[in-house]
């Protein structure tokens, strides 16, 4: 597979990673328009690192856009006429729109909408996929692509904002929830580097539990409280400070957010 990641950076980058992780391509293109910071990936046999996104474009057959949405349509203006029938299109680029791409390139190219995240990096992203009329002709190689890197789900078009802010933005909520557990950690009495350990192990089993037993968390949770115990006098105070309902407001926030930088 001859890949080309058109945009290198935070995201673009996480997906280089996860690719050179799983083995996932014959040759990757990566391009930016300031490359020095990315040339070190040329150690990798069959990485070329360059800001000539024709080039990519030419020697590649699928094709991973990871630039900000203003960019994108300018990009696309650029390679449109080297585009062919060898061509898988995939937009990571949020809130642009597949009849926005086909806007500027045609309906008669292979068009996927892709927004994983940046575990991709460590081959575990949550990818939500679509794609165009044609695009679904590919969308079996798409799901091979990302999920060598992680899990896959198919989705409409009209819920890739929500995808976004569960799957791409849901990495930073995680985090936060995680830095948090951290900080009361310590605040019991174990280093930050002990407390971190706890925090993110606890998190992957809590995560790996569901995932395996196919469980409601509500069920594990009851397994967990013992009537007049610790847990559930902590799990209660969390509910009575707003726990749940911050975490749904940010949710909601974030997603209305998203149909702003559509509208721009
Ligand atoms: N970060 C995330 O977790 C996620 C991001 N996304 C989406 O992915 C896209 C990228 O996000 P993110 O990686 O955070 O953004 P970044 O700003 O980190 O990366 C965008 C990259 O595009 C490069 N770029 C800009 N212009 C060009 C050009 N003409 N040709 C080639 N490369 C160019 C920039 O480098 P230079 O200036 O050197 O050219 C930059 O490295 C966005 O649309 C975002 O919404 C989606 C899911 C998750
Ligand atoms: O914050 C953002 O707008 C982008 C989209 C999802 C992750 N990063």
């Amino acid at each position: 597979m001859k890949i080309a990641i058109i945009g290198a950076g935070n995201l673009g980058l996480a997906v280089a990673k996860g690719v050179l992780h799983s083995n996932g391509a014959t040759t990757m293109y990566l391009t930016k328009r300031n490359t020095t910071e990315i040339k070190d990936f040329e150690k990798y046999g069959n990485v070329t690192v360059t800001s000539d996104n024709q080039e990519a474009v030419k020697k590649s057959d699928v094709l991973i856009f990871a630039v900000q949405p203003g960019h994108f349509a300018a990009i696309l203006e650029q390679v449109k006429d080297l585009l062919t029938e060898k061509h898988v299109i995939i937009s990571t680029i949020t809130g642009f729109s597949i009849s926005k791409i086909e806007e500027i390139i045609g309906s008669e190219r292979y068009i996927i909408r892709s927004m994983p995240n940046t575990a991709i990096s460590v081959g575990n992203s949550m990818t939500c996929l679509c794609t165009n009329e044609l695009g679904k002709k590919r969308i079996d190689l798409a799901k091979a692509i990302f999920n060598r890197m992680g899990h896959t789900l198919e989705i409409p078009e009209d819920q890739m904002q929500a995808a976004t802010v569960i799957c791409a933005s849901g990495i930073a909520f995680w985090m936060r929830l995680i830095r948090a557990t951290t900080q009361g950690a310590i605040q019991l009495g174990f280093d930050a580097k002990e407390a971190q350990e706890l925090a993110m192990h606890t998190c992957n089993g809590a995560a790996s539990l569901l995932i395996e037993s196919g469980s409601h968390p509500e069920e594990e949770i009851d397994r967990v409280t013992t009537p007049k115990g610790c847990t559930i006098e902590g799990l209660n105070e969390m509910e009575h400070q707003g726990l749940s309902s911050s975490l749904i407001r940010g949710i909601v926030a974030s997603f209305e957010k998203i149909s702003h930088i559509k509208k721009g």
